[in-house]
């Protein structure tokens, strides 16, 4: 993560798997990144009456159309547009004597399903757990509206594997060639001088062992 801050204007994902600990990485990396702002895809879930039920009975949370994607990604370009003004609207305190680098986070389970975001990245980290993990954590969560009977296997899991085999069909997998990465564009600073672009890095895969420490794949 330390290359976004030699950058001016960063803007990296922290995506998982539901349960897989990106909160808990966000919130850290929040405490530790000057002006550094973080748009949760969670917050932009439908009204629970707009949320389909599928053929198996269960309300179909985990699936892109259940999210508002438009309406996030305005959130974003709003950031890009001004991170400043972003920052301080959302309680961000911005330091105006560190260098003007600003950084945002985007945090969510579907981030890498909907192509307007997809192309907007600068740094895109992916986390996973194993099933039975994941399936536990999950037992232990309380959402908003708590999760019915079998939804883990009956449509979280079963969703998760369906847009993971989609990214990987669409090139968005982790893993993939530097080239196939677009730079984040240019940045001046507030002096007019050019700021170097950030250093392009293939998208990190952590994948968290039974007890949540962190590796590497791939
Ligand atoms: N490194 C870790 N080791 C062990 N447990 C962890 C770790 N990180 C997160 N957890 C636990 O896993 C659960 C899910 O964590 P967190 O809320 O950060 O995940 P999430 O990916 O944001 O989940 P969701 O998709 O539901 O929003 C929490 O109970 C948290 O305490
Ligand atoms: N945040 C919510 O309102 C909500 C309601 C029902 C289910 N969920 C779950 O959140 C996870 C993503 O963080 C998904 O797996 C949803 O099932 C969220």
């Amino acid at each position: 993560m330390e290359d976004c801050l030699a950058t001016g204007v960063a803007r990296t994902r922290c995506p998982s798997m539901t349960n897989g600990g990106k909160t808990t990485l966000t919130n850290s990396l929040l405490k530790s990144l000057p002006n550094c702002c973080v748009i949760h895809q969670d917050d932009f879930f439908k009204p629970q009456d707009q949320i389909a039920v599928g053929e198996d009975g269960f309300k179909q949370w985990d699936v892109l159309e259940s999210l508002d994607m438009e309406a996030m990604l305005s959130t974003v370009q709003a950031w890009m547009s001004s991170p400043r003004k972003f920052a301080r609207a959302h309680g961000v305190n911005v330091q105006l004597d560190a260098s003007d680098t600003h950084i945002l986070i985007l945090e969510g389970f579907l981030l890498y399903s909907y192509k307007p975001l997809v192309d907007l990245y600068s740094r895109r980290y992916f986390l996973t757990v194993p099933y039975e993990e994941c399936k536990w954590r999950r037992s232990t969560r309380r959402y908003m509206v708590p999760d019915p009977p079998g939804l883990f296997d009956g449509h979280v899991w079963p969703m998760y594997q369906k847009y993971k085999r989609e990214m990987e069909a669409n090139g968005v997998e982790v893993g993939k060639s530097l080239s196939k990465m677009r730079p984040a564009p240019p940045h001046w600073d507030h002096l007019g001088n050019l700021k170097v672009p950030p250093r392009v890095s293939p998208p990190v895969s952590l994948a968290l062992g039974p007890r949540g420490w962190s590796v590497p794949a791939g």
